[in-house]
């Protein structure tokens, strides 16, 4: 059977955004920030993370790496399927491209969101974000679909834990006698708790994967190898609570307790942008490095075959199940699939919260 993406005739792929350049960084963090309450001095913190690097997040020419593998796979599949992309808050926005795309003659898009693991950042913001663009192009928008959170892809957990076992790999003696430190995005409390109203939480789609990684690693050892989950990158009043530990605060505590090496796999991530450029590479690696511990990152999962191959495959199903036929759908992990389309109430900011905020892919409250 030949693959097809009917009824689509696009990809989006819609991302975060960043600064390409130093007049960039305020008005990006502006955007970012808008009506969020973080702090003034955190925004200048965060502002000289982006100086660090002049002024440019990597994120945009990873996004555009991004776009090239998919279209070499769709290409090397013999599928119709152009690729666009857009962001939430920086140029090329999202708004732009589905407006060129639908002069174009693009009716029906389905989208993949950048981030893999389901919370208020990562997906229910999308959606009100893809909501807003369409109201505001009014008739000429197309219409659209999300691509479930691929968190549990079998394309992303192996493409994770290639990474992850190279690393290892880079440290005197291999990974035996490392420990292993997953690390993600850290998100306040309240986040976490509305993101696990309708499903399996934020966090426990970290754990999941976690637990797949660590057994296959297990196996390759012949014995299990010490892990932990730990999150970066926290903002927001300090007083409000945002998942622990911080993985600097980890990594101190891990030198307390006598390890000596460590990997740090950012599996929360899909790419090495400031988040993992700025706060694992130069924060975490230099607290490693006070704690006389030895350290590898691993790799995000970046334009990996297995990972790219995973999110075609997922948007050939998706594809099929909207023309009617049932399709087998892998998962790994013992979480089973996402729903196609997000259930009433899912992954608000906060769960008590009904901001009546139009969402698309999703049932609105
Ligand atoms: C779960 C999650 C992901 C998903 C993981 C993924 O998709 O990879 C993600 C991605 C990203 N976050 C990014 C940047 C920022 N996030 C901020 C703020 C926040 N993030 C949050 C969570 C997440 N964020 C939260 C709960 C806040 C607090 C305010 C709010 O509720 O929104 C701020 C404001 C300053 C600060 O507070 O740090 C910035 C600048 C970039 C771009 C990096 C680059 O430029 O290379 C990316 C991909
Ligand atoms: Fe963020």
């Amino acid at each position: 059977m030949t693959e097809n993406a009917l009824p689509y005739d696009a990809l989006l792929v819609c991302s975060f955004g960043g600064p390409n350049e130093t007049d960039d960084v305020i008005p990006f963090l502006r955007n970012v920030t808008r009506g969020k309450g973080i702090p003034e001095a955190r925004l200048a913190e965060v502002g000289e993370h982006y100086h660090h690097f002049g002024g440019r997040s990597p994120i945009n020419e990873q996004n555009l790496e991004l776009v090239a593998a998919l279209q070499a796979e769709l290409a090397r599949r013999e599928i119709t399927l152009p690729v666009v992309w857009g962001n939430r808050n920086w140029h090329p926005y999202t708004v732009d491209t589905l407006r060129d795309a639908h002069a174009f003659g693009v009716k029906r898009v389905i989208t993949l969101v950048t981030s893999a693991y389901a919370s208020y950042s990562g997906s229910r913001q999308y959606r009100e974000h893809l909501a807003a663009a369409t109201t505001e192009l009014g008739a000429a928008a197309p219409e659209i679909d999300i691509l479930r959170p691929f968190f549990n892809d079998p394309g992303f957990v192996q493409a994770n834990l290639d990474a992850i076992r190279e690393a290892g790999a880079s440290l005197e003696g291999g990974i035996a006698g490392a420990h292993i430190v997953y690390v993600t995005h850290s998100i306040p409390d309240t986040m976490q708790d509305a993101s696990a109203v309708t499903g399996p939480g934020y966090r426990e789609q970290h754990e999941d994967v976690r637990a797949v990684i660590d057994a296959a690693l297990a196996q390759e050892a012949g014995a299990p190898l010490p892990s932990s989950l730990a999150y970066c990158s926290r903002s927001g009043d300090p007083r409000t609570p945002w998942l622990e530990p911080d993985v600097n605060d980890h990594i101190a505590e891990l030198a307390q307790a006598g390890v000596t090496k460590i990997v740090i796999a950012p599996i929360g991530f899909i790419s090495d942008h400031m988040e993992v450029a700025f706060d694992l590479d130069v924060e975490a690696l230099e607290t490693a490095a006070e704690h006389g511990i030895a350290a590898a990152r691993a790799g995000t999962v970046s334009v990996r075959e297995p990972f790219i191959r995973g999110l075609v495959d997922m948007i050939l199903e998706r594809a099929a199940r909207e023309r009617g036929t049932e399709v087998p759908v892998d998962t790994a992990g013992s979480l089973g699939a996402f729903p196609d389309v997000a259930p009433p109430g899912s992954c608000r900011m906060r769960h008590d919260e009904v901001t009546g905020i139009p969402v698309i892919a999703g049932a609105d409250d």
